[in-house]
């Protein structure tokens, strides 16, 4: 079976506090974007994992796939299987890429397998691979709140705009963003904040990453400028970074940002 785990961005990322646990609480929008990946899993007689498409840093074990079989391995009783992926979802990006295979690789088990898994108890399952893996599971707009992994689903339809993403030469891991933050508690939550009209969003709506790490990578910082002269109604950069996207109501014409940059037209 083929399926084809799509990216997501945050629309404004709020980090209130420090947890004990070593995570952060935070609030934010996980809105699902047109950028995708392409996972297979064929039954086989070993359990194997190979990739295609962008090189993915790191070791196959350690592969976001091939924990959630062996985690649902002690659970269920799946036979090996061979696992491809091709990868085209920017890694580093902040689009949540890594953690969108090991969702749809949840879903693809338990459909293929008839497993009988509930949604509620995939979106448990997702939780413990990644804080923004249980997202995907559902994988509809939503205000993400706690670690990122508690949901309230919210109305936003995006369809009528066109979605510029771009993606500087630079990889930002989500725990190097971490290191640069002081968590700050929110006057108005975006919750309230994400109903207003989006012409009102830029006055309002802000990823708590970009301070730091637009200190450290003005490039990054230079994109999210183009979008708005280009004419973004609203332009972020998409979680930890280093994806940067812009929302318009026409397609514009981004060439000049192609040289340096790679640009998805949503
Ligand atoms: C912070 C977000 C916002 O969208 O960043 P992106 O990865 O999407 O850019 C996500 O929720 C990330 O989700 P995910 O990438 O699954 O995080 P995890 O693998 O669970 O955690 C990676 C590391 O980020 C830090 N972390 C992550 C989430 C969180 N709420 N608090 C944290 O402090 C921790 O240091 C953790 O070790
Ligand atoms: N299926 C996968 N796709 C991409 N990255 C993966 C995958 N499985 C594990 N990883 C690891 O996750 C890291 C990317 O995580 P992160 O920096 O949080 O990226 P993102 O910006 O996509 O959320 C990669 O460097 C890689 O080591």
């Amino acid at each position: 079976m083929i399926l084809f785990p799509n990216a997501k961005i945050n629309i404004g990322l709020n980090i209130t506090e420090r947890r004990p646990d070593g995570y952060h609480n935070l609030e934010t929008i996980f809105y699902p974007v047109n950028i995708k990946d392409a996972l297979e899993v064929v039954e086989s007689d070993e359990l194997t994992f190979t990739s295609s498409g962008l090189d993915i840093p790191g070791r196959a074990e350690d592969n976001l796939c091939v924990k959630g079989y062996h985690m649902l391995k002690k659970d269920f009783d799946i036979p090996p299987v061979s696992i491809h992926l091709h990868k085209n979802i920017p890694i580093g990006a902040g689009l949540g890429g890594g953690s969108a295979d090991a969702a749809f690789f949840i879903r693809l088990m338990n459909e293929q397998f008839n497993l009988c898994i509930s949604v509620d108890e995939m979106t448990g399952y997702a939780r413990r691979l990644g804080a923004d893996c249980a997202f995907f599971i559902e994988n509809k707009p939503v205000f993400a709140f706690e670690r990122g992994d508690e949901f309230e689903t919210i109305k936003l339809d995006l369809s009528a705009y066109k979605i510029v993403l771009v993606m500087p030469d630079i990889h930002i891991s989500t725990s190097e963003a971490f290191s640069g933050i002081k968590p700050t508690p929110v006057k108005d939550s975006l919750l309230e904040l994400i109903t207003e009209p989006i012409t009102e969003w830029k006055k309002h709506i802000k990823n708590d990453f970009e301070t730091s790490i637009f200190k450290n990578h003005i490039e990054i910082r230079g994109v999210k400028a183009a979008l708005y002269e280009a004419g973004a109604i609203y332009a972020s950069m998409s979680g930890s970074g280093a994806s940067v996207f812009g929302i318009f109501d026409h397609t514009p014409d981004l060439g000049f940002l192609e040289t340096d940059n790679e640009v998805f037209y949503l």
